[in-house]
């Protein structure tokens, strides 16, 4: 339809959506969010709400164009739907009273909601951050920056592609940023699991984005943040900061520093050991991770922590300590954790209450809840400061209970408020005394009305009369049609029912607008009055962040605890040493998910860089291997978070990182791993190895055949063992028993095997690791429990015989004696060329010319060859 056609307010429309092509557009009408065209269609789509045609030109026979809508109030039910749906949506509001606009109302965009800038609590999921992550390519290195709108937290880091993935994947951003034109490029190296978003090129320039930190952060120089060379990052830190005004996110006070993210302070663990070691997400759905059976935290700000501390577990002895003295107070003390259960329990998102001050958008409950929680910070922090643990009074000095904050808002903000300003009742009595007076008005006037409508039944002798109100016409004075003659002649009537008069009257009018003029006014100055209580709380943005740090720090220890009282878990000695020294270790996971009636059955682990470098772990299948490799690492990776550990007793040398592989066959599901992904991820772990590594193999080379996954595992093996840069600590699970040969020709190679007991023709699992290779895998029998058929069973017997036989014979594998019907010894090949028919046969095919020879030649030479047969 041509522009000219369209009605005014379509044509606002139209101008709106060209603005944002790529986002959904709720329009503002009247008490309705509007979609039209293309977008009703998607949003009943989504929403499930009805789809409708109008006409949107000014003459009859415009064409009719879809539309759905929904109550403006239901926006918080349906904006995250949208957005949880992967959808940008652009919501233009009515910018001035519809009342006072004389023709049609302005409208605006008044704020653009995208998965990485959502700010709305049913958006988000309060145990995880939601970054927006930019990333920027530079010509040696990438430029990564992540910042989480809805806590304020910002944060760069610059690197190999290898770095910056393993950051996308843990801090697994909602939405990314890239120069247009770069998503290719981007998903050729990230995949194209994430949501990448364009934008234009001079979001990504140094000057812009330099400009943009250095106005966001009121400083001259970004060198006290320590990013000042990270030129690349930087360019994407500004990208962001650019963004958030392209989408009209304005408020950006709580946005107040930008960190480097120190790779060098935590172990490295690249993406494929964080999900081989679920981590922080189980492989399969349904499954349990790591993060679920230790995540014992009472705050929203500790349960986004602790999944940092799992991810990023620290590399420091000192620090590490620091935390273990932490959890380990609590044991000391148990007043005090008494006291940090309670207090930690009541706390609410401190973090997010701190952007929703910073952004306007906090409510009337969240503000009370913010003078709880700064009541409870206080108690903690004199608790923390009270005990004589170093990490507690460290903690304590950092908390700030903004006392005059707090008074404000109790002084200010009635018990319970409701959580719209708009409903009223949000400011307490005695703040303010024009709104106490105008209280005084509209709550008297009840008793008012009472008077009037006793004195009015007197004197009109009308004994039912009653007084109500309605928003028609207001306040009316009701008659019974009994009475109907006893009215005044003055009274005005308005209505009729069935039984019943209804009439206005002067006094009445004044009265109402006395008491609707009030109502309007304590709820303009309710709300004049909560604005600047917002303000004034937005002062202390600062502390507010900083109370949330150690809240979640304290919260994060306690949780520790907690998990290490319920589990039995010990404290670990972590020091400076290469040894791996885990007594009676457990799976942190798997014990917890035993049946009834059975225990984890739990390990030693020894390893170290002098004596016991590489152990090689034989044993049937289902016999533990993997569960032992998994939690070895598992154990040294909780330690280093500072926690403490299944085991009767750990010392961990620190671990730098912790690589872990698994053969490709494994992963196939996953549908990544290949065995060329296996082989270059393999060649990478032994390029990155450092004495202090942690590397992890379970059935490397299974991905192909028997003899090249020997060879390969086998040369890997004796790499690690001969690399005379780094004697990294290794556990290789395998069923190639031929790598128990090893043993006897490198002196920091041992034997071990996950035992298993034979009886009465069942295997019985005994799950212990003892010293010395083992021979059998117990495969069939494996295959036996799982239910395959019984002839299937029999029959892998009976070819398991055979090969063993022939292997112990001539060291090699004859598939030929397999055939169902072989006698072995009579076996003939067809070029066994002592046969002289063979021979002949052979002689005759071999002179064949193919090419010239008709199809009556090929025929009878057939016949020729039968022939020769028959006579033998
Ligand atoms: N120490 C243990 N105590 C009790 N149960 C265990 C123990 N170790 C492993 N299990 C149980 O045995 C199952 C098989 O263990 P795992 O996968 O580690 O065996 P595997 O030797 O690696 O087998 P495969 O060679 O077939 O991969 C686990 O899922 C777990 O339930």
């Amino acid at each position: 339809m041509v522009k000219e056609e369209l009605t005014p307010m379509m044509k606002q429309f139209f101008d709106l959506k060209a603005k944002h092509p790529d986002a959904l557009l709720l329009f503002r009408c009247g008490d309705f969010y509007e979609t039209y065209s293309k977008d009703a269609v998607t949003a009943s789509q989504v929403l499930g709400i009805t789809l409708t045609k109008r006409s949107n030109g000014k003459s009859a026979t415009s064409a009719a164009m879809e539309m759905a809508g929904f109550p403006y109030h239901a926006l918080d039910t349906y904006l995250p739907r949208l957005i949880r749906a992967g959808f940008r949506v652009a919501i233009c509001d009515q910018l001035e009273d519809p009342k006072l606009a004389k023709k049609l109302v302005k409208r605006g965009i008044t704020e653009l909601v995208t998965p990485g800038v959502a700010m709305d609590d049913n958006v988000l999921n309060a145990r995880e951050n939601n970054f927006l992550c930019a990333v920027n390519f530079g010509k040696s290195s990438l430029g990564l920056s992540l910042l989480d709108l809805s806590t304020g937290e910002f944060l760069v880091a610059e690197g190999l592609p290898e770095l910056i993935e393993k950051l996308i994947q843990n801090f697994a951003p909602k939405e990314i940023l890239v120069v247009r034109g770069m998503r290719a490029r981007f998903e050729s190296i990230f995949g194209s699991k994430y949501y990448v978003y364009e934008v234009d090129d001079w979001i990504f320039t140094e000057d812009t984005a330099r400009h943009k930190l250095l106005k966001q952060f009121q400083v001259k120089t970004l060198k006290g943040f320590g990013i000042d060379h990270l030129k690349t990052a930087i360019v994407s830190a500004g990208a962001i900061l650019s963004y958030l005004e392209l989408t009209q996110h304005t408020h950006t006070q709580h946005i107040t520093s930008i960190r480097r993210i120190e790779e060098e302070r935590y172990v490295r663990i690249d993406q494929f050991t964080a999900r081989n070691l679920e981590l922080i997400a189980p492989m399969q759905e349904g499954g349990t991770s790591l993060l679920s059976v230790t995540d014992r935290t009472l705050t929203p700000m500790g349960a986004r922590q602790l999944r940092r501390w799992l991810l990023f577990p620290l590399r420091t002895v000192k620090d590490i300590t620091w935390r273990q003295d932490g959890v380990e107070y609590f044991f000391k003390d148990p007043a005090f954790r008494d006291l940090c259960e309670q207090e930690l329990g009541k706390i609410g998102d401190l973090e997010r209450l701190a952007s929703k001050i910073s952004t306007q958008r906090v409510n009337p409950r969240e503000l009370q809840q913010l003078r709880f929680t700064l009541e409870s910070v206080a108690l903690l922090k004199k608790a923390c400061k009270d005990t004589d643990s170093t990490p507690h009074r460290t903690l304590g000095e950092r908390m700030d209970p903004c006392d005059t904050l707090r008074d404000a808002l109790q002084r200010a903000l009635r018990l319970d408020p409701p959580a719209q300003v708009a409903k009223g009742n949000v400011i307490a009595a005695g703040v303010n005394e024009e709104l106490d007076e105008l209280r005084k008005i509209s709550t008297s006037s009840k008793d008012y009305l009472m008077q009037i409508q006793q004195r009015e039944s007197e004197t009109t002798q009308i004994p039912s009369l009653k007084i109500g109100y309605s928003t028609t016409f207001g306040y009316y004075i009701e008659v019974r049609n009994t009475y109907k003659n006893n009215v005044p002649a003055e009274w005005v009537r308005k209505q009729t029912l069935v039984n019943a008069e209804r009439y206005i009257t002067q006094e009445l009018k004044e009265y109402e607008e006395k008491i609707l003029g009030a109502e309007d006014k304590i709820l303009a100055l309710e709300t004049k009055i909560y604005s600047e209580l917002v303000l004034f709380a937005s002062k202390y943005i600062g502390e507010l962040q900083h109370n949330a740090a150690a809240i979640a720090t304290l919260d994060c220890l306690h949780g520790f605890a907690c998990v290490a009282q319920q589990q039995r878990y010990v404290r670990p000695v972590v020091d400076e040493t290469c040894e791996l020294d885990i007594h009676n270790g457990r799976h942190p996971v798997i014990e917890r998910l035993m049946p009834p009636g059975e225990e984890y059955v739990a390990n030693d682990t020894f390893l170290d860089n002098q004596k016991q470098q590489i152990v090689i772990i034989t044993g049937p299948n289902m016999a533990g291997k993997s569960a032992l490799l998994r939690q070895t690492a598992l154990i040294a990776l909780l330690a280093q978070a500072g926690s403490y550990v299944p085991a009767e007793s750990a010392r961990i040398g620190i671990v730098d990182k912790i690589f872990t592989r698994v053969g490709a066959s494994d992963n196939i599901s996953v549908g990544e791993s290949t065995f060329m992904n296996e082989m270059s991820e393999a060649s990478n772990i032994m390029n990155n190895l450092t004495d202090r590594s942690l590397v992890l193999f379970d059935e490397l080379g299974r991905g192909t055949s028997t003899y090249d996954g020997i060879s390969i595992a086998w040369a890997i093996v004796e790499y690690l063992h001969e690399n005379p840069q780094a004697h990294a600590r290794t556990l290789f699970a395998t069923h190639y028993h031929e790598l128990n040969e090893m043993e006897k020709h490198f002196c920091r190679i041992k034997n071990y095997n996950v035992t298993v007991r034979e009886q009465n023709g069942q295997v019985i699992f005994l799950r212990k690791l003892m010293r010395g290779g083992s021979e059998h895998s117990f495969g069939i029998h494996v295959a036996k429990i799982a239910g395959m058929p019984r002839s299937i069973i029999r029959r892998a017997e009976q070819i398991l015989k055979e090969l063993e036989a022939n292997n112990r014979g001539n060291g090699g594998i004859n598939v030929e004696t397999l055939a169902p019907d072989a006698t072995p010894a009579s076996q003939l090949s067809f070029f066994q060329l002592d046969d002289p028919v063979l021979k002949q046969i052979r002689d005759e095919l071999l002179n064949l010319d193919v090419n010239n020879l008709t199809p009556l030649e090929a025929l009878n030479k057939l016949n020729e060859i039968k022939r020769i047969l028959k006579g033998k």
